[in-house]
């Protein structure tokens, strides 16, 4: 079998579509969503991803406020910038970008984002609610491969999918998108040995490690539809998944590809989340401040 290309293009696409038209509705209530990014690293990676972040914010009309506060920041420094932007009018999401410097933990930091603001689903906050199905923005990561999935048609209602990876960014949302979805769902992680006793009986297989070539034709069953999440900077500066192309395309039946796959829908995802962002602080600041004669009834 030579598995098909699900690629994200298509997908990003459409996602920028939905965003461009949030953009039009909010320009018309005289609005402009906005972005900040809050970077504390000179991390080459993550610089490179703000511009692609901030670039991908301005095609859309989003306004894109990158806060840099350079390598040497404090924990309390980040932390009153969150707070100070998660009460910023103009603002309308935040997303803290990792690696922090040494000794300064995300966990606690992620707190200060407002809820409605956590436009890449960090606060431990917007996990539970996703977890309870409360309203809550799911990490743009997480929600790419669900993105994914559907706009290629992958059933996932009574399949089986095995995620690997179980970090708070991809692999924990991921399998509550995914049991919302009706999915039956395994979740590996370093522990998981062998790996394929778990991969191999999945219909879907989604890998979110950070190791290349973790995962092989090996682990997976004919015909399984793999997502590959894995970005990883190789020394001679390529970028690879986690999933060895050749030997996973001859079994599998779909495979997205790294460059060119979940990565490009992620970034479409924060912005289009940034314009729902806004559009809700709208109607929550129009219900809290009833200006029509039948808003009091
Ligand atoms: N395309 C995109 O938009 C994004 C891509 N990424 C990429 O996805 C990858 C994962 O990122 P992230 O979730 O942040 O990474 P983390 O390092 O936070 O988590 C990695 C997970 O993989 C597990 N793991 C490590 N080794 C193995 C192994 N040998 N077998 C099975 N599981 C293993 C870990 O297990 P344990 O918990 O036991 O340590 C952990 O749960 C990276 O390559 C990252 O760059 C991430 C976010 C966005
Ligand atoms: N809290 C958190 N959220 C993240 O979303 C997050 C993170 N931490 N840590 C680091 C990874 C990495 N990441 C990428 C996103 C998009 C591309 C992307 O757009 N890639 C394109 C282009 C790549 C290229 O051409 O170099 C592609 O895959 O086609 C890549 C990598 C988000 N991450």
């Amino acid at each position: 079998m030579t598995a098909r290309r699900l690629t994200g293009a298509p997908v990003a696409q459409r996602l920028r579509a939905e965003a461009e038209d949030n953009v039009t509705t909010l320009r018309e209530r005289g609005v402009v969503p906005g972005l900040a990014v809050v970077v504390a690293t000179d991390n080459e990676a993550t610089l490179w991803y703000v511009r692609s972040i901030a670039r991908a914010a301005d095609k859309a009309g989003v306004h894109c406020r990158v806060v840099d506060l350079g390598a040497g920041a404090g924990a309390d420094q980040i932390a009153s910038t969150l707070t100070l932007l998660s009460a910023d009018e103009d603002i309308h999401g935040i997303i803290l970008q990792t690696p922090l410097p040494p000794g300064v933990a995300v966990d606690e930091l992620v707190a200060h984002i407002s809820a409605a603001k956590d436009v890449d689903g960090a606060n431990p906050l917007s996990l539970g609610r996703l977890t309870v199905g409360q309203r809550a923005f799911a990490p743009a990561t997480a929600r790419a491969v669900v993105e994914i999935l559907e706009h290629y048609e992958v059933p996932l209602a009574g399949r089986h999918v095995s995620v690997v990876g179980r970090s708070a960014v991809v692999g924990k949302p991921l399998l509550q998108l995914l049991l919302q979805r009706d999915a039956t769902v395994t979740v590996c992680h370093s522990r998981s040995r062998p790996l394929e006793r778990y991969t191999s009986e999945a219909e879907v297989v989604v890998a979110a490690v950070g190791r290349p070539g973790l995962l092989t034709g090996d682990h997976v069953q004919e015909g399984a539809v793999v997502i590959d999440v894995g970005t990883n900077v190789l020394d001679n500066g390529d970028l690879v998944g986690d999933v060895e192309p050749a030997s996973t395309a001859e079994v599998a039946s779909a495979l997205t590809p790294v460059p060119g796959g979940v990565g490009t829908v992620t970034t479409a995802l924060l912005v289009l989340h940034t314009t729902q962002a806004a559009l809700q602080a709208g109607e929550e600041l129009a219900s809290a401040q009833p200006s029509g004669s039948g808003a009091s009834a």
